[in-house]
């Protein structure tokens, strides 16, 4: 394969070697050295008692059958049912201990992975597919978990007793023994060339299975899309092409599985002649026993286990390198908004908002913003307006530090934004925009959100606040009713109120609004203003709004184009400008003329949100 990418860049990285896994899988598990140590002595003495078995054998042969010994045949029965059944014992102990050694890596491999997304910046997740990454943490870590669970313990034995074994036939025979051992490399070898095209298909068995599960999350979200633009056939043929590479990629892996299994077999054939052969020939001569031929057989076998059964697990362990590599791309890609080592906390601030010549570009494209200054006074409302894609949610997520600015600085009561701790400075800072998420649980669930602390007196009082009472009131569970694919289906104004309440809840300094009222029918928007006046009361706030009803009281309105601030002042100054501002004005309210009591009632309530956005 030629060499995986650094996750979301084009950046080429070493593909990850099945070496490189176990060394890391090994990393957590001596952490659990204690377990690890009982694992080994029982490894250590299953390889002993493997090793006896044959033994047993040429001794009965070798001498109880030649001296007519009658009387120690029990012992040898005992010898075998009694190592048969320590076998059991040990087996049963060392199974169960390097399963759960291994499920605990894993479970830590998982978390780390959660832990390591959780700390990834918006632009990663702007980057990447929803669904390639949530393929990534179930799917590619339960690969890794099926090796650990049913081949891992296997390969680990199998070493053990190799390793025994070819030390007492080196003994016993060295000749022979290295004969047989010539068939060894070329075993290594076979496995080396089928591994790697294996795992070259594993990889795109794995990328098309994210590549299933990103189009089951688009199609099943926005199902009533795809129904409302008939799309279902258009839809069934883009699923039917992902499934058939997963379909190729996997016929694909059974052929080279198919061509390779015979080939370690008959190698392991040509073990077995060698054995028989030149035994044979030696105790024809006299320089071995029959005996001696027999348990060589039979460790012949064992010394073979562990390249029949890596043949049987290639797969499996395939697959888990697969699944590994495209866990490591994760793991191994830095956030860029990060901390910065010697970043304080933000102290509670006033909430004094400075851009200063700010350039900022997403993914390096042309930039939306350069060399932009901006002030929002601490305890005011500052209004930003302006076409559609002037950059007006970017300056919300610039301060809630989503992204980095490429150039110039941004900062709050004087303390620039990349110097102090992200959560100091996100306490400080209410979100409440028009794509409101909840999460699947109770409705004071997701209003103490924000707050995690907070009484369920403080959920009511901000419920309250938020007018969202009579709403709650009116379902039988009240608080306690659920929300979310599994419970009841709000209205967008009962979420919107919520989403108020829980901004209420968490009390920050400031409050960022972004396009909160836009999607609202008019009397949900009475419900809606009167809650967001509690909430913006005494707060810096911006206010982002196509919607200029929604902004007249603000203390400064900024108009925004192409990234720059055109105009700027009070409805009242903007108006008299007679600019660009009074030209959206005009458009939204074409009967009121300029007139400044116009859209404080009904005339904001009848233009459409359409209307609203397509200026
Ligand atoms: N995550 C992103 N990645 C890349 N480009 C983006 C991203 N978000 C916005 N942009 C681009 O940045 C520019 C400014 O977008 P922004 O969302 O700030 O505009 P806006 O004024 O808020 O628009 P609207 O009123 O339509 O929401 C647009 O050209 C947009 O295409």
């Amino acid at each position: 394969m030629g060499g995986m990418r650094r996750f979301g860049t084009g950046e080429k990285v070493k593909p990850a070697s099945i070496f490189g896994m176990f060394v890391r899988i090994f990393a957590h598990v001596r952490l659990q050295w204690k377990a690890l140590v009982v694992s080994i002595v029982c490894l250590t003495a299953i390889s002993l008692l493997q090793f006896a078995i044959p033994q047993l054998t040429r001794i009965t042969i070798d001498h109880i059958i030649p001296d007519q010994a009658y009387s120690k045949l029990y012992l040898i029965a005992i010898g075998i049912l009694g190592s048969a059944a320590l076998l059991g014992v040990l087996g049963y102990f060392s199974t169960s201990l390097i399963a759960s050694i291994g499920q605990k890596v894993l479970y830590d491999l998982r978390n780390d992975l959660y832990r390591h997304l959780q700390s990834m910046d918006v632009a990663f997740f702007d980057r990447n597919r929803t669904g390639d990454l949530m393929s990534r943490v179930t799917n590619d870590v339960n690969i890794l978990q099926q090796m650990i669970s049913s081949s891992m313990m296997q390969l680990v034995t199998d070493l053990f007793t190799f390793t025994a074994i070819a030390l007492y036939m080196l003994w016993i025979d060295w000749l022979l023994t290295l004969l047989l051992l010539a068939t060894f490399p070329c075993m290594l070898f076979t496995t080396r060339l089928f591994g790697k095209r294996m795992r070259a298909s594993f990889r795109t068995v794995q990328e098309s299975v994210a590549d299933v599960s990103d189009h089951l999350q688009n199609a099943l979200t926005g199902i009533r899309l795809i129904k409302s633009f008939t799309a279902e056939q258009y839809e069934e043929e883009r699923f039917a092409k992902r499934t058939q590479r997963n379909m190729d990629a996997n016929i694909q892996v059974v052929r080279l599985r198919a061509a390779y299994e015979p080939i370690i077999d008959f190698l392991n054939f040509i073990g077995l002649a060698i054995v028989l052969v030149f035994g044979a020939w030696l105790a024809m001569k006299g320089h071995m026993t029959v005996g001696t031929i027999v348990a060589f057989t039979a460790y012949l076998r064992l010394l073979q286990n562990p390249i029949r059964h890596f043949s049987r697990i290639m797969n499996t362990i395939q697959q888990a390198a697969a699944g590994y590599e495209r866990i490591m791309e994760i793991l191994g890609t830095k956030a860029e908004v990060v901390e910065k080592p010697d970043a304080v906390r933000l102290p509670q601030v006033d909430g004094r908002i400075v851009f200063d010549k700010v350039d900022f570009a997403y993914n390096n494209d042309s930039g939306v913003l350069s060399t932009f200054d901006l002030t929002l006074e601490a305890g005011q409302i500052t209004a930003l307006v302006g076409s559609s894609g002037s950059g007006k949610s970017t300056i919300a997520h610039l301060i809630a530090r989503f992204y980095d600015p490429q150039g110039g600085s941004i900062s709050i009561d004087g303390f620039d934004l990349k110097a102090v701790t992200l959560p100091s400075l996100r306490e400080q800072i209410g979100i409440v925009s028009q794509d409101i998420i909840l999460f699947n649980g109770s409705i004071m669930d997701n209003i103490r959100y924000g707050n995690l602390e907070a009484s369920d007196e403080d959920v009511h009082a901000a419920a309250e606040a938020a007018n969202a009472t009579d709403f709650i009131a009116s379902f039988p569970q009240g608080y306690e009713t659920m929300i979310g694919e599994r419970g009841v289906k709000l209205s967008g104004g009962q979420k919107q109120r919520i989403s108020i309440a829980r901004a209420i809840l968490k009390n920050p300094r400031i409050i960022i609004l972004d396009e909160a009222t836009a999607s609202l029918d008019t009397e949900s928007e009475q419900h809606i203003q009167e809650a967001l006046a509690q909430l913006l009361k005494g707060r810096t706030c911006l206010v982002i709004a196509h919607r200029l009803s929604t902004i007249q009281q603000a203390d400064c309105i900024y108009v925004l184009e192409q990234g720059q601030i055109v105009e700027s002042g009070s409805h009242a100054e903007l108006l008299q400008l007679a600019g660009r501002y009074k030209q959206l004005y005009e458009l939204q309210f074409p009967r009121k003329g300029n007139s400044e009591s116009a859209g404080t009632g009904t005339a904001g309530k009848k233009i459409s949100h359409r209307e609203a956005k397509a200026l």
